[in-house]
């Protein structure tokens, strides 16, 4: 893995056997999450990416290909050897707020059990609970417990219990689904001072913010990252096959299933044969 990456996967495939036959969730998936960097997953129901923030969240193993969490690749890992790694590395929240969160503790209570869970005791977890309560804008609420939060600093709790006590790592999915407006905001700032920090961030979204603050967007598509949006145009990702996924809106204009290929020395044009 490169030194600049918290987590990668390569040639990633998910098979879910299933009463009806076998469901490939999964086709063949490669991804590097940068360090420090926060990445939107999008794509239509059912295209994969629940599938995918699983393996990389250390909660589920590819059928095939290989995926690697802070180095460590999950392929040889027995399910304790999972569960060690995810305790230490990964942190996960979930869209409802109260998926996230015990409710007979305190915001500080659920930093101090997860900090313990994962190691740190006495001052350095004083400190590691102060510390992110503080950057999450949850100092003044530290001893409420969760139905005395709003949605926004119940999920902004959710994202401080993900990381105290040492994951590097964040995934979440859809983690401002349940929030209005003003809430997924001061959510998505949370996120944001979490990257800025070193954490590295995946989401699966299918909200617009979350895509104008990511630092990359990426788009699935039946099991594949189809493209990817890079300051704000559509890159189309080209397989180990050649396959190209267009867009939908491109995808559109051909609507035979066939297209006419021509390159020259500006590029390669598309057009509907005539
Ligand atoms: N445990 C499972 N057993 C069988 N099929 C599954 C299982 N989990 C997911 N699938 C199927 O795998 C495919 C991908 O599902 P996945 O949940 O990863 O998609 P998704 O993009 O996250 O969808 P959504 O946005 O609705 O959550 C779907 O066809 C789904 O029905």
């Amino acid at each position: 893995m490169s030194a600049a990456a918290a987590a990668r996967c390569s040639g990633v495939v998910r098979i879910y056997a299933a009463p009806e036959g076998d469901v490939h969730a999964l086709k063949g998936v490669d991804l590097q999450l940068p360090a420090g960097s926060l990445t939107a997953l999008t794509g239509p129901s059912g295209s994969g990416k629940t599938s995918l923030l699983r393996i990389l969240a250390a909660q589920d193993r590819p059928t095939a290909g290989t995926a690697e969490i802070a180095g460590t690749p999950l392929g040889p890992l027995s399910r304790r050897g999972l569960r060690a790694l995810r305790r230490r590395s990964v942190g996960f929240v979930l869209a409802r707020p109260s998926d996230n969160l015990q409710p007979q503790l305190t915001a500080l209570g659920h930093l101090r059990a997860a900090g313990r869970m994962r190691g740190l005791r006495g001052r350095p977890l004083t400190e590691a609970a102060d510390e992110l309560l503080g950057l999450l804008e949850l100092g003044h609420r530290a001893e409420h417990r969760p139905d005395q939060l709003s949605g926004g600093e119940q999920q902004r709790l959710a994202l401080a219990q993900a990381v105290v006590g040492g994951p590097q790592l964040l995934i979440a999915d859809e983690p401002t689904g349940e929030l209005d407006e003003a809430t997924a905001d001061d959510v998505l700032r949370a996120v944001r001072a979490l990257t800025a920090r070193g954490t590295t961030v995946l989401l699966a979204t299918h909200d617009p913010r979350v895509e104008q603050v990511a630092d990359r967007v990426l788009a699935m598509r039946s099991g594949t990252i189809a493209g990817e949006r890079v300051d704000g145009r559509h890159v189309a990702v080209i397989d180990p096959d050649g396959r190209v996924q267009l867009p939908d809106d491109a995808l559109a204009r051909f609507p035979g299933g066939r297209v006419l290929v021509t390159l020259d020395e500006r590029g390669v044009r598309l057009e509907p044969p005539a």
